[in-house]
């Protein structure tokens, strides 16, 4: 990690005394496991309307920053299909026909597999993986959004083989993209699993960038957003917890690796979640519950994208138990 000369002096990382039970995993009628994190509710214009745990505390959004380095993208003059614009913003499964969207849009702009700056490695998709002799990188769940930083630098004439550079004319419109739509100074830089920058934010930065994002209040994030509401395939992939998420409530669906979920009302308001052990067993269900105990999401539909993405609890091969919403969220 890098620091800037202006550090902010009240950035911190959540931690276990900043955290509530967000979810508990029952087997047999015995309480088993539990996650702890903070998870917080905007409305439209980015005004806490709920929150539990410190949503002051900062974490790494990891691919929840996508749709921002999407917008990015899109603002520098790199324009794609509506499905290639979501796989922009997309941690996806790897599928065939991921990769070749991904291809399709390297190839568009002069590229190959080559380029691409994130790291060789195998799908999500179990069914693809088996099909494959090893990774690659265009199976990475990032390749989408490599694929468009790289078409950026095309239109641009900017180096492509530096574009993970902080100090890169790419990666500094990341950064303002980032403050404009979170209202935060960008003062720290990680490194993603990618291998892209990517910054801490407050728990509630997040949730208020994403509110921005799914406003639809210009050109860009309009496309976006209704990219994602015609495509939800491609954000992710068919019966994965995000896109169903999407189908199924019309409510815009992003994953961060390490634990983190937010979702946003198209033009309305939204949640961001923090798991605090990283697992990502809870971020669908505690983003949810949050959404729903507000009102804004109905209690059927939430219950439907459950049953259909809720990790089963096996024993002998049948379900012996559930996984559900913890103390702190009821
Ligand atoms: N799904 C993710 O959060 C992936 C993340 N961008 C990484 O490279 O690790």
């Amino acid at each position: 990690m890098t620091v800037s000369p202006e550090v902010r002096t009240d950035r911190h990382p959540l931690t276990a005394d900043g955290s509530v039970e967000l979810a508990v995993l029952e087997r047999s009628g015995f309480d088993e496991s539990r996650h702890i994190g903070a998870g917080v509710v905007v409305d439209a214009a980015g005004t806490v309307i709920d929150a539990v745990g410190d949503v002051a505390a900062s974490i790494y959004p990891r691919s929840t920053m996508k749709p921002f380095q999407a917008l990015a993208v899109r603002g520098a003059g790199a324009l794609f299909s509506d499905e290639e614009l979501v796989l922009t913003t997309a941690s996806h499964a790897g599928t065939a026909a991921h990769q070749a969207l991904a291809l399709h849009m390297l190839e568009s702009f002069d590229h190959v597999e080559a380029d691409l700056g994130c790291p060789p490695d195998m799908p999500f998709d179990r069914g693809t993986a088996r099909t494959m002799d090893g990774p690659r990188r265009l199976a990475m769940n990032c390749s989408g959004k490599h694929a468009g930083m790289l078409a950026a630098c095309r239109v641009n004439g900017w180096d492509a083989a530096t574009y993970l550079d902080i100090e890169h004319p790419l990666q500094r419109r990341v950064r303002s993209v980032v403050e404009e739509y979170t209202h935060e100074t960008v003062d720290l830089v990680g490194t993603d699993g990618c291998g892209a920058p990517v910054f801490p934010l407050t728990l509630t930065g997040l949730a208020r960038g994403f509110a921005g994002v799914v406003a639809r209040a210009d050109g860009d994030s309009a496309a976006l957003t209704d990219a994602v509401l015609a495509h939800p395939w491609a954000i992710d992939g068919v019966g994965r917890a995000n896109t169903v998420t999407i189908e199924r409530l019309q409510v815009l669906a992003k994953l961060g690796a390490e634990g983190v979920m937010v979702m946003g009302l198209p033009g309305g308001a939204a949640v961001a979640v923090k798991v605090l052990d990283g697992s990502q067993r809870a971020g669908t269900l505690a983003a949810l519950a949050l959404l729903e105990r507000n009102g804004l999401v109905a209690a059927d539909g939430v219950a439907e994208v459950l049953a259909a993405t809720g990790e089963p609890v096996l024993g002998g091969g049948v379900p012996v138990g559930s996984v559900r919403v913890g103390a702190g969220l009821r």
